[in-house]
């Protein structure tokens, strides 16, 4: 009988969470949902925050729902999350407030701002990192900027998944790939970048130790231990920026150029290098060099992926119209291809709201259709996305001179089926889809290296490869969704 190594990888996105028990056998790995959650925001007096202590709740009852199951023998818990967002801990490890969401207005006008200061050249020539009005960097300008007291008594700061490794451990560590996120990480040194941190006025002293993922935090600690009733299970940092384990789990065995794109709230598209691409070139196409795992770099650009639909979904609830992702994908295949388009990462669909109304505003300004029902919605918004995952891979193409073969889509958003097919026509790329749990998965791989279970990244996603399915999606109609290209750059250009 194989050895069975058990894992509990946490996922935590945007808008829900989960838990999910991984078993090894030495050749395959089985996944079992353990815990979901809905990730609630909350929005109070005028500012946007994450409900920590409701989320690290929700971790306590994923470990305590495992144990109960009888997977008292789990090895090893790691924990990933959404990039960029963070709290700060006093001088006795108190938590300093609830984090901000990184859809909270106050960093509006720090981009400007730090390019008054500093130049946006040298920030990017010293932290690789795309320019996004949420960057952890524009955060604490904006503490800055309102001469937010907690600043002053701030000891530690840590990103989401930190944090939640210090409530089950007692230990406090940035990890890496979360770090890089941040635009405050030299991406030469792999290190805080000090002199820029000055430069921008922010405290230095509150950055920590710089770990890489797969380094074990600790235990759980005795108190998690006795009221979970659980052995001291190590907890590990793994790619700890959802999108990096998502990334270590593209089932890539071959050698042959592909793009990748997660998807979820958002689709994040790129390709992975061994090292940092930053030059005039990638600056001007502001492209993004993320920490991944195993020394790599996410080398993408964020895309405003399912968010829009996600949100439009809330509004007709709002409205009393309960449907589901299905319904509206059915309807969206009953409307006209092509009769309009957005540009999916216009500022006017960043912040929460009534985004059908939003959707049919831009529409109506750049003289198109203007899209009525929840199909015409839908079908704008898809088509939209996937000509922008189009833009993305030709900006690849020309930085790389060389052609892409294929495109790995990843994550919960390959449940949309329509926004895969409509990639591959888009883009006239095969679109290899799965797996769905793959930042899960990434976790989970990640934990069984630190474990030594599994020897490489290579050996990795050949097993996630023997595990779990891919669906294969190739080009339609060519020739329409090429005409339909031009019209799309007529009123979309790759920021
Ligand atoms: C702010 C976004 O969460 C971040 O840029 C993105 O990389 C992410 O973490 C997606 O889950």
């Amino acid at each position: 009988m194989a050895e069975l190594t058990k894992v509990l990888a946490f996922d935590f996105g945007a808008s829900s969470g989960r838990a999910m028990l991984f078993t090894f056998d030495g050749e395959k790995l089985s996944i079992e949902e353990m815990h979901r959650f809905s990730n609630d925001p909350v929005m109070a007096g005028n500012s946007f925050h994450w409900d920590v202590l409701r989320l690290f709740f929700e971790i306590k009852q994923g470990i305590n729902k495992t144990v109960l199951a009888g997977h008292k023998d789990i090895k090893a818990i790691g924990i990933d999350t959404w990039g960029v967002d963070f709290g700060l801990f006093d001088k006795n490890g108190k938590l300093l407030g609830n984090p901000y969401h990184y859809r909270d207005t106050r960093t509006s006008g720090m981009i400007d701002l730090a390019d008054q200061m500093m130049g946006k050249k040298y920030i990017f020539d010293k932290t690789g990192i795309q320019f996004n009005f949420f960057n952890t960097l524009f955060q604490f300008m904006a503490m800055k900027k309102e001469n937010d007291p907690v600043l002053g008594i701030a000891d530690k700061m840590l990103f989401m998944p930190d944090i939640f490794n210090y409530l089950l451990t007692g230990v406090m560590k940035n990890e890496y790939s979360i770090a890089s996120t941040s635009q405050l990480l030299n991406v030469k040194t792999k290190d805080w970048d000090k002199e820029l941190m000055e430069k921008a006025s922010i405290p230095t002293d509150i950055f920590g130790e710089i770990v890489m993922p797969g380094t074990v935090i600790g235990e759980l600690s005795d108190d998690i231990c006795e009221e979970l009733g659980c052995p001291k299970i190590p907890v590990v940092a793994v790619g700890s920026h959802d999108t990096a384990s998502a990334v270590a789990s593209v089932p890539v065995t071959e050698d042959y150029k592909y793009a990748y794109i997660s998807t979820g709230t958002w689709a994040l598209m790129g390709s992975e290098l061994d090292s940092p691409n930053v030059t005039d070139t990638t600056f001007q196409y502001d492209f993004t060099n993320e920490g991944g795992v195993c020394g790599k770099i996410r080398f993408l650009k964020n895309i405003m992926g399912l968010w829009i639909i996600q949100e439009s979904k809330r509004q007709w609830a709002r409205e009393g119209k309960n449907f589901t992702f299905d319904d509206l994908e059915q309807a969206a295949w009953s409307a006209e291809p092509f009769q309009s388009f957005i540009d999916p990462d216009c500022e006017d669909f960043a912040a929460p709201g009534n985004m059908p109304r939003r959707i049919r505003e831009f529409c109506k300004r750049t003289g198109q259709h203007v899209p009525e029902g929840e199909g015409e919605i839908i079908r704008c918004v898809a088509q939209s996305l996937a000509f922008k995952f189009r833009m993305v891979a030709d900006a690849i193409e020309d930085i790389t001179k060389e052609p892409l073969s294929a495109v790995h889509m990843v994550g919960g958003g390959i449940k949309d089926t329509m926004v895969c097919r409509f990639t591959a026509s888009a883009t006239g790329k095969t679109v290899l889809a799965g797996p769905v749990e793959a930042t899960s998965t990434g976790n989970a791989v990640v934990q069984l290296m630190a474990l030594g279970k599994i020897g490489s990244l290579t050996e990795g996603r050949q097993i996630v490869k023997n595990s779990f399915p891919v669906k294969t999606y190739e080009p339609e109609d060519a020739e329409n969704w090429n005409k339909a290209y031009e019209a799309y750059k007529k009123i979309v250009t790759l920021k």
